[in-house]
């Protein structure tokens, strides 16, 4: 996947940054045909938390968070790791969210959503890790995913490309050391457990095998003319 986008983006046919608005705009535009944000009499503004990670990954998630609010969304955004240490093209997408709303950190989560309503979001956008994952998750992100399968936090989630803390080659889910034998249940939140899945140009191993069914939901995969 890689050696594609970089062929790509050598040719001088696409830059980075116009794939990363390609793929933030297919999640955006998945989330919308299939309406995963029931705004209704009750719910007028349908609400979304966008959870973005230190890479690309979390750059696509920026170019969500942004064209999500443009259509009405109510976003609220963390990022974990520091802004200034995100690639070119996620910084610039950083920049242009930052301009719409304010960007939380992530450690800052667990504040943020103690004195909310059960079920405050429609939508969970995992947009921390892609195919750049190296390590098991860190504990901030295994508090929100927790949360979010213990079914108390979001009507649904969207993973963008993978869901995050699954290899995108094996389909397994990275554990930490202290578990090598995988008996820790699935709820210790060691990887995002999404509704829907949307990856770009083809489906990865990690999809298909290993724990990728149980974790990916539905795959749709989209082109970004790669
Ligand atoms: N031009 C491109 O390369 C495009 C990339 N895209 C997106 O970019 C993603 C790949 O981006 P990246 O290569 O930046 O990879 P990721 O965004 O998956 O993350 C990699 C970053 O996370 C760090 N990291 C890995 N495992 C970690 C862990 N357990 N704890 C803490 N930090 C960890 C790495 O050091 C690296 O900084 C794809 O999955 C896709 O979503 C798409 O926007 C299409 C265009
Ligand atoms: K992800």
């Amino acid at each position: 996947m890689r050696a594609v986008e970089q062929a790509a983006i050598a040719s001088g046919r696409v830059t980075g940054l116009e794939l990363m608005e390609r793929a933030g705009r297919a999640v955006a535009d998945v989330i919308t045909e299939r309406r995963l944000g029931t705004s209704n009499d009750t719910n007028p503004t349908a609400r979304a938390l966008v959870i973005c990670g230190p890479g690309n990954n979390g750059g696509d998630g920026f170019v969500v968070a942004r064209l999500l609010h443009i259509r009405g969304w109510q976003v609220d955004v963390f990022l974990y790791g520091d802004p200034d240490t995100l690639p070119p093209d996620a910084k610039v997408n950083h920049d242009l969210w930052s301009v719409l709303g304010p960007v939380h950190p992530l450690a800052s989560f667990p504040a943020f959503c103690e004195p909310l309503a059960p079920l405050p979001f429609d939508l969970l956008v995992d947009a921390a890790f892609g195919i750049g994952l190296t390590r098991p998750l860190p504990q901030e992100f295994r508090t929100v995913f927790t949360h979010l399968s213990s079914g108390e936090l979001a009507r649904s989630c969207v993973a963008i490309d993978i869901p995050s803390g699954l290899c995108a080659d094996t389909g397994t889910v990275l554990r930490p050391a202290a578990d090598p034998a995988g008996r820790w249940p699935a709820a210790e939140g060691l990887a995002c457990k999404a509704d829907l899945t949307v990856t770009f140009h083809t489906a990865k191993p990690g999809h298909l095998t290993g724990d990728g069914p149980r974790y990916c939901g539905t795959v749709i995969v989209k082109d970004i003319g790669l």
